[in-house]
């Protein structure tokens, strides 16, 4: 695989010039599909760990530079080649006030990815509300689960993630996906991204 590109834009200025109406007026799936072209979305509240993701999926990217990630503003847009299509992701920053928009994006979309910090315990049912919010708006899309930041001495287990996610209610027809990560840190764990191989398998067999 390899990275055509990544950029970091203002998303109110994004929300703003290229609301989603417009977007899919100029934005066919069907004729990205053609091409060969298959859309992530990257969703999750905010310092889940989306952009860490995103960086641990460009290669090159150093693991001191995911280890500092900004707060994403508006959108992260990233694109990888992998053998049989590619992989174009978009995330759309987890702050209160960009999560409304959210659901604007669904529709546009192969797959919905949900990265959830593990460790913020407190912030589970609101991770989980937001999570089945989505799940009702396009109730067959495909869900990769992240459960990110298990190298914390806090973290849930994945196991413990599927109760507090109430993932065992989703419809056994969605394809859902719930895996372990951990994507990047502040400490000595910084240089491993494990769990971006099998999502990396399992992203490409849902596409
Ligand atoms: N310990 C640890 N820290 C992580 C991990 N993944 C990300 N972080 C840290 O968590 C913080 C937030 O990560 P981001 O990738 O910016 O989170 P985000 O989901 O993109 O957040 P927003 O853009 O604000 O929505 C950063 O300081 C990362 O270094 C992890 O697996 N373990
Ligand atoms: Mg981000």
């Amino acid at each position: 695989m390899s990275t055509l590109q990544i950029i970091t834009n203002n998303p109110a200025l994004f929300i703003k010039l290229i609301p989603p109406v417009l977007m899919s007026e100029c934005f066919c799936l069907q004729e990205e599909e053609e091409r060969g072209k298959r859309q992530v979305l990257v969703l999750g509240l905010d310092g889940a760990g989306k952009s860490s993701m995103l960086m641990g999926l460009t290669p090159g990217e150093s693991a001191a530079k995911r280890g500092r990630c900004r707060p994403t503003r508006g959108f992260n847009f990233m694109s990888l080649n992998a053998p049989a299509c590619q992989l174009d992701f978009l995330e759309i920053g987890g702050g209160e006030d960009l999560r409304r928009y959210w659901s604007d994006y669904l529709r546009r979309t192969h797959v919905l990815v949900y990265v959830v910090d593990s460790s913020d315990r407190s912030r589970l049912p609101l991770a989980k509300d937001e999570l089945h919010r989505l799940l009702t708006v396009e109730p067959q899309l495909p869900v990769v689960v992240l459960g990110n930041k298990q190298d914390k001495p806090d973290a849930v287990s994945v196991s413990e993630l599927r109760e507090a996610l109430s993932l065992g209610s989703v419809t056994e027809t969605r394809k859902l996906f719930l895996l372990a990560a951990q994507l990047g840190s502040d400490g000595a764990l910084r240089n491993s991204c494990r769990g971006l191989d099998a999502f990396q398998d399992v992203l490409l067999q849902l596409v």
